[in-house]
């Protein structure tokens, strides 16, 4: 669990405080326009930009106290542009700086449809099929490190991990995410562009504008016709009756 205790950040780009709690178990989305400090605030809350002002606690001890490796176990970020640095092969990057399983490594290759590609070289995948391997490698410093008596499956942060993904690819990693959400009591946020997807696969949702949070909770509350198109200055069309019930917003033409 992380919890965020008027946690903000003072020098560029800023982030005013606020409190707010991550639990094991959830999806949760984090949306706004481009700017309003997502990718910012996805870096505080992994420790890579320790706060400035107020305090972050994951699993009751502060963020900043954590020894590395130990930080390493319990919380994995998968950034927007992670360079590869070399030219490894899927399953060498995937396990890179963990020591897993062989049978972890092809359950996770399995549940993002890379099975196929195990064996060759990251550097001639597509955009999608590499974010989705950044995602894999990213599940699999976690679940890999995860100690045996562990109550909960770690802190997953993922920075617009659909950007590249087909439709298919999409519901299939948001699926995954969720499953693996439940199955291993991990905490995923997401960073997302697409307001339908975090609609329907988020547990709660936070809307960040202008370096603030300004919003959160559930995501057909959150996800306001009116306020959505204030901040993102677009028309929308709200288009009721979407899965389960739940409203779509839809760009006017
Ligand atoms: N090193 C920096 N120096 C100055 N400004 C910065 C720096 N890094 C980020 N910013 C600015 O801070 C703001 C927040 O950036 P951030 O990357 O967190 O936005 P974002 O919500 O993730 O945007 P996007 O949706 O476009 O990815 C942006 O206006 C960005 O230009």
């Amino acid at each position: 669990m992380l919890t965020l205790h008027q946690a903000g950040l003072l020098n560029t780009p800023a982030l005013a405080p606020f409190d707010g709690t991550i639990r094991p178990g959830e999806l949760l989305s984090i949306v706004g326009p481009n700017g309003a400090g997502k990718s910012t605030l996805l870096s505080m809350l992994s420790g890579f930009r320790p706060s400035e002002q107020g305090e972050l606690h994951l699993d009751g001890k502060p963020l900043r106290e954590w020894p590395i490796t130990e930080l390493a176990s319990r919380r994995a970020l998968v950034a927007q542009q992670e360079p590869l640095g070399f030219d490894w092969q899927v399953t060498e990057l995937v396990c890179l700086g963990s020591n897993p399983e062989q049978a972890l490594v092809a359950e996770l290759l399995d549940d993002l449809d890379l099975s196929h590609l195990a064996n060759r070289s990251v550097l001639s995948l597509s955009g999608g099929e590499r974010q989705r391997v950044m995602v894999a490698r990213g599940a699999c410093q976690l679940l890999s490190r995860r100690s045996p008596t562990a109550r909960d499956g770690g802190l997953l942060l993922l920075d617009e991990p659909t950007s590249a993904l087909d439709i298919g690819q999409q519901q299939r990693l948001m699926r995954q995410l969720r499953t693996w959400a439940v199955q291993h009591r991990m905490a995923v946020v997401c960073v997302l562009h697409d307001l339908n997807l975090a609609g329907t696969y988020a547990d709660r949702v936070w809307l960040m504008h202008q370096g603030q949070r300004i919003d959160h909770g559930l995501p057909h509350l959150v996800l306001n016709p009116s306020t959505i198109a204030d901040i993102y200055s677009a028309e929308l069309q709200h288009i009721e009756g979407g899965p389960q019930g739940k409203p779509l917003l839809a760009l006017a033409p």
